[in-house]
């Protein structure tokens, strides 16, 4: 990956928005998944949303997104995403999923270049800025070197990066990443996370991240979620929700929280049986 890191790819148009999600509740069939999730994320700022597996969160993704059928509302700054024109919809928020249905017979970069879909006309070839920003968010997640290869053939981590940088090439207002550094090594991990966090920093971009890293979450993210039984647990900053009782309580797991000078960092303990 470049070890080029600063100024920025892709900086939102109109910097991040509010986010607000109001009595949201949704399922699969007759099963509830989410109950009246109630949250709220500041430009700028970054909620991970964490909680044991099958807790609900790419539930939760997918239906502020308006993938999903929900009862409730979901508000970008202020307005209701139902009804929101799709284009518009898509110039807002953008999203990198856990498992990503990767189109065959495509190089990288036309997939990233995907992601400028919602910016231009219709039907339109990519322009140079459309091609700028494509090479730029591709270089600063490490893509630059394999742009002209078929995306089925890059590796897990790298298709992961693709992912990504195909999201900021949209240039959203609101990111949303349903597991973002599953596939990756922690240099690759951090590198990704850094951009992100220099994103909302240097421009307000929003960010609503899943990380089962709960160590990633608390040292990224200023805000945290706990997802438990589809109902929002716990909500507030990284020490005051990551807790040796709530990962007992909702994860059952034996774990220490240490808090060090970049946040609280989950240690597990190993069962003395
Ligand atoms: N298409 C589906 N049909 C039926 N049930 C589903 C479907 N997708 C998800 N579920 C169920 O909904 C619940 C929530 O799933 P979801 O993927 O949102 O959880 P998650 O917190 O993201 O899980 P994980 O941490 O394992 O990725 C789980 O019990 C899951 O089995």
């Amino acid at each position: 990956m470049s070890p080029r890191m600063p100024g920025h790819p892709a900086p939102p148009a109109g910097g991040g928005a509010r986010v607000e999600v109001v009595g949201l509740s949704a399922g699969y069939g007759r099963t509830r998944v989410l109950d009246s999730v109630r949250l709220t994320v500041e430009p700028g700022g970054w909620l991970a949303v964490i909680g044991p597996n099958g807790s609900g969160k790419s539930t939760l993704l997918r239906s502020v997104l308006g993938f999903h059928p929900h009862d409730g509302q979901v508000r970008i700054d202020g307005v209701p995403t139902t009804g929101m024109p799709r284009r518009e919809r898509a110039r807002s928020m953008a999203y990198a999923p856990q498992t990503p249905v990767l189109p065959e017979g495509v190089t990288a970069r036309d997939y990233v270049t995907l992601g400028r879909t919602p910016h231009r006309p219709l039907l339109a070839a990519p322009r140079g800025v459309d091609r700028q920003v494509v090479a730029d968010v591709m270089d600063r997640l490490g893509l630059a070197p394999m742009a002209d290869r078929q995306l089925t053939t890059l590796s897990g981590g790298e298709q992961q990066r693709a992912v990504l940088a195909r999201a900021l090439a949209q240039q959203p207002r609101v990111l949303l990443l349903d597991e973002p550094t599953a596939a990756l090594d922690l240099g690759h991990a951090q590198q990704v996370l850094d951009l992100v966090d220099r994103l909302r920093r240097q421009d307000g971009l929003t960010v609503v991240s899943t990380l089962h890293d709960l160590t990633l979450a608390g040292q990224y993210a200023d805000r945290l979620a706990l997802l438990s039984d589809g109902r929002v647990a716990a909500q507030g900053a990284p020490a005051e929700v990551l807790t040796a009782q709530a990962l007992s309580t909702h994860y059952g797991a034996r774990a220490e929280v240490v808090h060090g000078p970049s946040g609280p960092a989950v240690l597990p303990v190993r069962s003395a049986d």
